[in-house]
């Protein structure tokens, strides 16, 4: 096998962070700027940081960014206050919330009480419904849309691929099942779905053109799982402990990259793959929102 094309997710963040820039600078003209809110209950140290390139990502856009940093004791009313006071506040067109929230917060509810206008992150019960019914109104979440652009962004074709999404969480997996098998450019692909429950799970993965592994396991997915000249998208951020590191540790996929990759044609690498992207598809998100929003 020839070396895999290195899917560069930093790359292609940059060009829908681009294609951002160009909107927000039309709103602008038109003295609308878009603003995107994100809170974050309590201090998990991998949560605050991807909250503050969240925060950054908009300061450096252009976007109004109101970083909300609540304490772990937060209550579930003192949260549900907390987005009411967002839906109401016209400054605001996007609003994220932090998962996965301490113990004793009902995320589903307070995903619920999200207007679904603002809801950029795509959870909200009435936007999981518009992705099933192809409903282009909607919000796709980020990271599954993400990894959607760097397929189409590589010319590599989905159209009646089989694509094995593995995991079945409502942030990747099963709405990365959905968009696949939407019809429409980028998709029209067979899905399986696989889990931690699927039976043979290697024999099914060993199916796929596409494979899409966001199960959360550091290097789960071994060369024995992967079919030769299979496009692999890693959706895994996994910190793994490594004491030769100045921070303690290090960040790996889901992929064992270095025994998968000789296998591939084309491959993401962790990180500087999905997780660009995932955080671009908020901004395009929010950008969305306040179009929509503000009737522009
Ligand atoms: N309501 C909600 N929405 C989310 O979108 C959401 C969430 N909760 N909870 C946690 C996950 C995780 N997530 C990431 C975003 C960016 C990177 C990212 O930028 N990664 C870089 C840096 C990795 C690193 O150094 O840690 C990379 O892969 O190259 C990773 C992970 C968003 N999430």
């Amino acid at each position: 096998m020839s070396a895999p094309t290195l899917i560069d997710g930093k790359k292609t963040a940059e060009s829908v962070l681009a294609e951002c820039e160009a909107e927000i600078a039309d709103l602008k003209s038109k003295g609308v700027t878009p603003g995107l809110a994100v809170v974050l209950v309590g201090a998990d140290p991998a949560s605050t940081f991807y909250v503050r390139s969240k925060s950054k990502m908009c300061e450096k856009l252009g976007i109004h960014s109101v970083k909300l940093e609540l304490p772990a004791e937060t209550t579930q009313d003192e949260l549900l206050k907390v987005i009411d006071d967002l839906n109401n506040d016209p400054a605001v067109h996007g609003i994220l919330v932090q998962s996965p929230p301490p113990a004793h917060i009902d995320e589903a509810a307070i995903i619920a009480e999200i207007d679904p206008a603002k809801d950029v992150d795509g959870f909200h019960p009435v936007n999981v419904a518009k992705l099933a019914l192809e409903d282009a109104s909607g919000f796709v979440p980020c990271t599954p849309a993400g990894c959607q652009r760097l397929l189409t962004e590589y010319g590599i074709e989905t159209e009646g691929a089989n694509v094995v999404v593995l995991g079945r969480s409502m942030i990747v997996g099963k709405p990365m099942a959905l968009l696949m098998m939407a019809k429409g450019k980028g998709a029209n692909s067979t899905v399986t779905v696989a889990h931690s429950r699927t039976k043979d799970l290697e024999a099914v993965t060993r199916e796929a053109d596409i494979l899409i592994a966001a199960i959360g396991k550091p290097e789960f997915v071994k060369a024995g799982g992967v079919k030769d000249g299979a496009v692999v998208i890693d959706v895994g951020i996994n910190r793994v402990d490594d004491a030769s590191q100045k921070k303690g540790y290090r960040i790996v996929g889901d992929v064992a990259f270095d025994e998968v990759a000789p296998k591939c044609k084309a491959i993401t690498p962790v990180p500087g793959g999905v997780g660009p992207m995932t955080i671009a598809m908020l901004m395009a998100n929010t950008v969305k929102a306040c179009k929509q929003i503000t009737g522009n």
